[in-house]
């Protein structure tokens, strides 16, 4: 039996603003750092111990990996970046905030932009300054692959690739294996993992800071997940998520 664990960053400077980030890559608050180091120090408490971690390129991610394995005491664990398990590319929705969005364009539509698996939001345009090819960190990436905008199941693809490539391999080599990434990030991978269908996903909502733990057979199959987290706090959290879409 294999055993990984998935976190999504602690709080976010936009998460706390209520605004769509993707690509956008902003810092974590002083609530998201807390949040990271509860969840080493959780995970330390649990037993919990690392050979490889895997993370995105943006910082709110990296940042809470390194305070994870701050607390672990584990600085040293080999960490691999890539680009393809970063946020969902929310085009040019990045930077509004999501209540106001809301109450322009209305909570359904705000709802389908957010949760549905194959409706992406409004692209950017190509000469817009918060296009990824203007960003250092993308310059190895074909022109064909820089998304300006995404839905759900274009991170699936890039999200089922990247664990197929890199993670999953890993795994099935005996490396004890954390993965820090994003809501929808974590919502393609869960998806691809519990081979949850189209409808089943609009559903799912990810916390910031609290480990997600799955189990994993042989052939990495999952048998149960859990969060590592006090059920009530873990549903609130859940709910909270849900409700960044209304208009208020
Ligand atoms: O804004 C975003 O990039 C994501 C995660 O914070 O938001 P949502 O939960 O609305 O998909």
């Amino acid at each position: 039996m294999h055993k990984i664990v998935l976190l999504r960053h602690g709080q976010s400077l936009w998460n706390r603003e209520n605004r769509f980030t993707g690509w956008t890559d902003v810092d974590l608050t002083e609530r998201g750092v807390e949040e990271a180091r509860a969840a080493g120090r959780a995970l330390k408490a649990q037993g919990f111990d690392f050979d490889l971690a895997f993370t995105s390129v943006l910082k709110r991610a990296i940042r809470t990996l390194w305070l994870v394995l701050e607390e672990m005491d584990r600085v040293w664990v080999p960490i691999h970046n890539s680009w393809r398990l970063n946020e969902r590319h929310y085009g040019a929705l990045q930077g509004l905030n999501k209540a106001e969005t809301a109450a322009k364009y209305g909570e359904q539509q705000v709802f389908l932009w957010r949760r549905s698996y194959d409706m992406a939001p409004p692209a950017l345009e190509p000469s817009d300054p918060r296009h990824p090819g203007n960003d250092p960190r993308y310059r190895a990436l074909r022109p064909e692959e820089l998304p300006v905008t995404e839905s759900l199941k274009d991170t699936v693809a890039r999200c089922a690739s990247y664990w197929n490539e890199a993670i999953a391999p890993a795994i099935q080599a005996g490396r004890r294996v954390i993965i820090t990434a994003h809501g929808n990030s974590l919502r393609a991978l869960v998806k691809y993992l519990d081979r949850l269908s189209d409808q089943d996903i609009v559903g799912l909502n990810i916390p910031t800071g609290i480990p997600l733990v799955y189990e994993l057979d042989q052939d990495l199959k999952p048998l149960r997940h859990y969060y590592l987290g006090d059920p009530e706090t873990v549903a609130k959290a859940v709910q909270a998520v849900a409700n960044q879409g209304l208009a208020r």
